[in-house]
C-alpha cells in the first residue's frame, strides 16, 4: 500500500479515468449545478469510481476508492493543494497575501491562533459564555407554540455563536470607543461581560416589545429566518439574513460562472465585509477569538476582513444546519429511545451541577412552565449551577448527545471535498491499489472524494472505510482530514452538543406533518401550488426515499444540489414545542 500512495510505484498501472462527455464549453455545470449529489451518483453508476468532470474551464476528477481516501489526506502540498484559487474567489482573499499565512492562521501559538484557540482544554470558557448566549435568546421564545426549527436554528446558532467567536458588540453594532484600545486585560474581560449582559437586557426588551404575552405563535419567535420580513430588525437580525444570502451562493461563486451574474452574493459580501470591517476598525473584536486570529494572522489591513469573512463563513455554514439535522432525526418515532436517553442525560447533568455546586440566583423559577403568560419575560431556566452541569456534559465525547451529533454528521455530510494537483500525479484507486493500480491526475486539475457510504440508519452499525477509521469514522471526515482538517472541530461538536441537549432539556417537541403547520402559521396560498409545484413535490418524495436517516421522509428532504459540507434542509420544518421544567436544584 505505501507504495501505491506514494504515487511513484503506481505510474505502471495508472489509467487515464473516463470523461463525462458534457456540453460544449461548459461541460457538465448544468447537470452538476441542477443535479449535484444525484448527477454524481450516476456517473458513478456509469463510470465506475473514477471519472472526470468538465466544468466550464476547469476539470474535476473524482474518486471513490478507499485507497484514494488515505493518499488524498496524506499527500504532501506538492502532490495535492488546498484551494488557494478558492478562498480568493469567494471571500477575496489573494493567494499572494493568503496562501503563507495560511499556517499561521492555523497552527500559531502566540498569539493563539485557530488550533491552539479551540482545543478540547480550552472549550468549557467557551461552551459556558455560549450557554450563557443562548439562554438570552431562548429567552424571547414564547412558552409554546409552533415554529419552523430550520428558521429558528439559523436565528439561535448563528446569533449566539457569531456573539461568541466576533463579540456581542459585533452583532449590537456601536460606535467606536477609543479608550478601549488601551484597556488591560482585565477590563476587557470586565466590558465583554457587560456586552453580553446588554445583549440580554436587548433580548428582554424584545420579548416585552413583542408583547411577551405568550400567546400560541406560530411563526418565528424572534422575526429569525424570515427573509424579507417587514418587521424593523435589529443589526443581528440584519447580518443574519445576509449571511444565509451570502452561504445561499456559495458554491456557484466558487464555481467559473461569472459574478456579475450573482448580484445577491455580491451584495450580501459586500455588506458583510463593511460589517466586519467597521467592527474591527472601531475594536469590537478585541479579545475574542476572532480578533486574535487577525493578530496571528498578520494580514494586510485591506484584507482583514475578507479573512474575518472566510471565518465567518466556516463556522456557521456547517454548524446551523448540523444543529437542525442532530435534533430533526432524534425527533423522529423510531429514535425515540435516543432522544429519551439524550434528555435523560441532560436532566441528571443539569441536576448534577445544581447538587454539586449550590444553585446561585435561586435557581428556576417554579411556574415557568405550563400555560405561558407573563413568565416569559423573568423566565431564567437555569441556574449557574445547572449551567455548569450542561457545559460539562457538552465536553463529553461519549455522551449520547455526542453520539447524536455525529450520527447526524454521518447522515448528512455525503458531500465532496476538494484539492487541487499540484502537479502530474497518481492517485491510487482500482480493486489492485496496494498493487500499484491508480488513476492519473493532470496537473491543475480538482481533485474530488466523497467517501460516504449511504443508507445507514440512527444507531445502526457504522461501516466505514478502513482509511478514514484513523479519523473518527465518517462523522470525523466531515471535518476534512490531515493537515488543512477543520480548527473548529471539538468546538463544533461541543457547540451542536450544548444546543441539542439545551432544547431537549428545556422543550417538549413533536414533529408537524409535513407540509402541514398549525393554524396560526402563514399557510401558503392554495393557489399558488400549481401542477408544476405538485409534480415537483411528487420528485423530491421520490427522491427522499434515497436519502438515508428519514425512511418516513417526515424531516425536510436535504437540498441535493449542495456539493460542498454538511446538506441544507431543502424546506422549512414546523414542530409544536412547549416549555418544561428542567430539575428543581437538589433533585
Ligand atoms: C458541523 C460543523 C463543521 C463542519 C462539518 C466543518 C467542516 C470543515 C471542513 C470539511 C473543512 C475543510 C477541511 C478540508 O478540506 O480538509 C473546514 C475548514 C475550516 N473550518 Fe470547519 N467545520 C465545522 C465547524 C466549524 C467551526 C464551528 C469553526 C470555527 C469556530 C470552523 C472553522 C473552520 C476554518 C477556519 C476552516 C478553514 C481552515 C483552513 O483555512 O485551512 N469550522 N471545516
Amino acid at each position: 500500500g505505501r507504495d501505491a500512495a506514494s504515487g511513484v510505484a503506481g505510474k505502471a498501472a495508472a489509467r487515464v479515468p473516463p470523461t463525462v462527455p458534457g456540453l460544449p464549453l461548459l461541460g457538465s455545470v448544468l447537470a452538476l449545478g441542477s443535479r449535484g449529489a444525484a448527477f454524481l451518483q450516476e456517473c458513478r453508476q456509469k463510470y465506475g469510481s473514477a471519472f472526470t468532470l468538465r466544468l466550464a474551464g476547469q476539470r474535476m476528477t473524482f474518486v471513490f476508492a478507499p485507497a484514494a481516501l488515505q493518499h488524498y489526506f496524506s499527500a504532501p502540498d506538492t502532490q495535492l493543494t488546498f484551494a488557494p484559487a478558492f478562498t480568493h474567489r469567494v471571500f477575496g482573499l489573494p493567494p499572494k497575501h493568503f496562501y503563507h499565512r495560511h499556517f499561521a492562521m492555523l497552527q500559531a501559538s502566540m498569539p493563539p491562533a485557530l488550533r491552539h484557540e479551540l482545543v478540547p482544554s480550552s472549550l468549557p470558557q467557551h461552551t459556558a459564555r455560549l450557554l450563557r448566549l443562548l439562554l438570552a435568546h431562548l429567552r424571547s421564545w414564547p412558552a409554546a407554540g409552533q415554529l419552523d426549527l430550520v428558521a429558528e436554528l439559523k436565528a439561535l446558532v448563528f446569533q449566539a455563536s457569531v456573539a461568541l467567536l466576533f463579540g456581542p458588540r459585533f452583532l449590537l453594532g456601536g460606535e467606536p470607543d477609543a479608550r478601549q484600545q488601551q484597556q488591560q486585560q482585565q477590563q476587557e474581560e470586565e466590558q465583554r461581560q457587560e456586552q453580553e449582559e446588554e445583549w440580554e437586557r436587548q433580548q428582554q426588551a424584545r420579548v416585552q416589545q413583542e408583547g411577551g404575552d405568550g400567546a400560541a405563535q406560530a411563526g418565528s419567535p424572534c422575526g429569525g429566518g424570515r427573509l424579507g420580513s417587514p418587521d424593523p430588525q435589529s443589526r443581528a437580525q440584519r447580518l443574519q439574513q445576509t449571511f444565509f444570502v451570502f452561504e445561499a451562493g456559495f458554491e456557484l461563486a466558487a464555481s467559473p460562472v461569472p459574478h456579475l451574474l450573482q448580484p445577491r452574493f455580491l451584495a450580501a459580501r459586500r455588506r458583510l465585509l463593511a460589517a466586519l470591517r467597521e467592527s474591527h476598525r472601531a475594536g469590537h473584536l478585541e479579545g475574542t477569538v476572532a480578533g486574535r486570529l487577525v493578530e496571528a494572522c498578520g494580514l494586510p489591513a485591506p484584507y482583514v476582513a475578507n479573512m474575518l469573512l472566510a471565518l465567518l463563513w466556516a463556522s456557521q455554514a456547517n454548524a446551523v444546519s448540523s444543529a437542525f439535522w442532530t435534533i430533526g432525526f432524534l425527533l423522529l418515532p423510531e429514535n425515540s429511545q435516543h432522544l429519551a436517553a439524550v434528555v435523560a442525560e441532560a436532566w441528571q447533568a443539569a441536576a448534577a451541577g445544581a447538587g454539586g455546586g449550590g444553585a446561585a440566583g435561586g435557581g428556576v423559577r417554579p411556574g415557568a412552565r405550563g400555560r405561558h403568560g407573563a413568565e416569559g419575560e423573568g423566565w431564567l431556566p437555569l441556574s449557574e449551577a445547572q449551567q455548569e452541569g450542561l457545559v460539562a456534559l457538552a465536553a463529553d465525547r461519549r455522551s449520547h448527545a455526542a453520539a447524536a451529533v455525529a450520527e447526524a454528521l454521518r447522515l448528512r455530510s455525503f458531500s465532496v471535498d476538494v484539492r487541487i494537483a499540484a502537479a502530474d500525479v497518481v492517485v491510487p484507486c482500482g480493486e489492485r491499489a496496494s498493487a500499484g493500480e491508480g488513476i492519473w491526475v493532470r496537473k491543475g486539475d480538482m481533485v474530488a472524494i466523497s467517501p460516504y457510504e449511504e443508507g445507514m440508519r440512527l444507531g445502526g452499525s457504522t461501516s466505514v472505510h478502513g482509511a478514514v477509521v484513523g479519523m473518527g469514522g465518517v462523522a470525523g471526515v466531515s471535518f476534512g482530514g490531515g493537515k488543512y482538517r477543520c480548527p473548529g472541530r471539538y468546538f463544533a461538536e461541543a457547540e451542536l452538543a450544548l444546543v441539542t441537549s439545551l432544547l431537549l432539556l428545556l422543550f417538549d417537541w413533536q414533529l408537524l406533518p409535513r407540509g402541514q403547520q398549525g393554524a396560526a402559521a402563514p399557510a401558503p396560498a392554495a393557489a399558488a401550488l400549481t401542477s408544476a409545484s405538485r409534480a415537483q413535490q411528487r420528485q423530491q418524495q421520490r427522491r427522499q426515499a434515497s436519502v438515508p436517516g428519514d425512511p418516513g421522509g417526515l424531516l425536510p428532504p436535504p437540498d441535493l444540489h449542495k456539493l460542498v459540507g454538511i446538506k441544507v434542509p431543502a424546506e422549512p420544518c414546523w414542530v409544536q414545542y412547549r416549555r418544561r421544567q428542567p430539575p428543581v436544584p437538589g433533585s
